[in-house]
């Protein structure tokens, strides 16, 4: 017998899994609305023109490649940390947060769940929403924290079940951890409204509970970056103090470069010094020190005016063509007759439209029309365009009606 004789195969990723099975398809109608990846309207992959122009003048300046501080760039997290809380943040400005820059929004979560485990001296649960993304649960179990869940989605309505969740965070013990989705809610696109957010605010406030909030779509899901924070600045004006994981995989299309940023908002300047060390030793005892090329990259679009503005021009182009996929979808069902509702399709907001199909349904689109979504009938808006909507909206139709 060999050391590793009792590895068992484990199984393929329920997302990354599904782009494994569209590569093998050989059908040219097939559709790989799996993975979260932005697609343009030719379903290619999309680089930024502010991504490009950034890129060249970072290149043009021939810098070397030495190792980024433990915590990265400061003129890349010092900015990330700035649009997510808002120039005029109270917080930023009495220098409470804690940001590093990380491997992309995973090592934003990663690193708040071994910081957290390590030093959170209250309930060890961290409870997130039903269903959620499916990579979150690994990140904090691996980190040594449990994993409980509260409502959140409503398959009746396909829409949120606000009662639901408000009525098991009440429920929820004092102390423990909440994971909430910023904006653009993964896997079912559907976000509280503002007002909800107030009150889930308030909740989680007197049921002393800890946020720790997950923002990877920023400017993605309304196209707006600033209407895409409301959630975080609530919970900044109500004084939580929190967790923040970001990611600028899909608002800046830096996928592979893995850009990211960690943040604790600390009770005061002296904690947040004391919490910083803490998450350097952490950090440097897991990846060491960041990727600097797509930090570079960010860095370059969010401190020079003329970048920014084009980067705002492109984040909501790709939301507004991800909205204007989901109103033709929504529209080609109703032509076809379909006896379904499909208002959820144009109510859910972000990269992802939660069908409400079964996973028999789910497994016939893949098997007999070559369309490729994750089995809880998730579909990446991203992978449709106006080419193959109708085909979208047709094999739908045959395996709804
Ligand atoms: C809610 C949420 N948080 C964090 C991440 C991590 O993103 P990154 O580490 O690349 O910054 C994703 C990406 N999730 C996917 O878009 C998805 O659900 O398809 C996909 O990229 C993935 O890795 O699963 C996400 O959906």
């Amino acid at each position: 017998s060999s050391w590793f004789t009792e590895v068992k195969m484990g199984p393929p990723d329920a997302i990354l899994g599904v782009t494994e099975a569209f590569k093998r398809d050989q059908n040219p109608k097939k559709m790989n609305v799996g993975v979260g990846a932005y697609r343009d309207d030719n379903t290619k992959p999309f680089v930024l023109p502010s991504v490009r122009e950034a890129e060249k003048r970072v290149v043009n300046r021939g810098l070397d490649k030495e190792y980024a501080p433990i915590v990265g760039f400061p003129e890349f997290y010092n900015k990330a940390i700035e649009l997510a809380l808002g120039k005029d943040s109270k917080r930023l400005q009495a220098k409470h947060n804690v940001t590093t820059q990380t491997i992309s929004g995973t090592g934003a979560l990663r690193v708040g769940a071994a910081f957290l485990s390590r030093f959170w001296t209250g309930c060890r649960d961290v409870y997130m929403p039903n269903p959620t993304w499916g990579n979150h649960v690994p990140i904090f179990e691996h980190s040594g924290l449990s994993v409980k869940r509260y409502r959140y989605y409503n398959p009746a309505s396909c829409d949120l079940d606000f009662a639901g969740m408000i009525e098991d965070l009440k429920k929820i013990p004092e102390g423990a951890i909440v994971l909430l989705h910023a904006c653009a809610h993964n896997p079912t696109g559907v976000d509280p409204t503002v007002e909800q957010w107030r009150e889930i605010s308030k909740v989680v406030k007197d049921r002393k509970l800890y946020p720790f909030i997950d923002f990877a779509y920023q400017g993605f899901a309304s196209g707006d970056v600033d209407r895409d924070a409301q959630a975080v600045r609530i919970f900044e004006a109500d004084g939580h103090d929190f967790c923040l994981a970001q990611s600028f995989a899909k608002n800046m299309g830096l996928y592979g470069e893995r850009a990211g940023a960690f943040s604790v908002i600390c009770t005061d300047e002296e904690e947040a010094a004391r919490v910083m060390s803490q998450v350097k030793i952490i950090i440097r005892g897991l990846y060491s020190s960041p990727p600097i090329h797509g930090a570079r990259i960010a860095a370059e679009i969010l401190n020079n005016d003329d970048l920014r503005k084009q980067w705002l021009v492109d984040v909501k182009q790709m939301a507004d063509r991800i909205i204007d996929a989901r109103c033709t979808l929504r529209e080609n069902l109703k032509k076809l007759g379909s006896s379904r509702s499909w208002e959820h399709i144009v109510n859910q907001i972000g990269m992802f439209c939660y069908t409400g199909l079964k996973p028999e349904q789910v497994t016939k689109l893949a098997k007999d029309y070559s369309i490729y979504m994750t089995q809880d009938g998730r579909i990446s808006m991203a992978g449709v365009s106006s080419k193959n909507v109708d085909y979208l909206a047709e094999s739908i139709h045959k395996v709804t009606k």
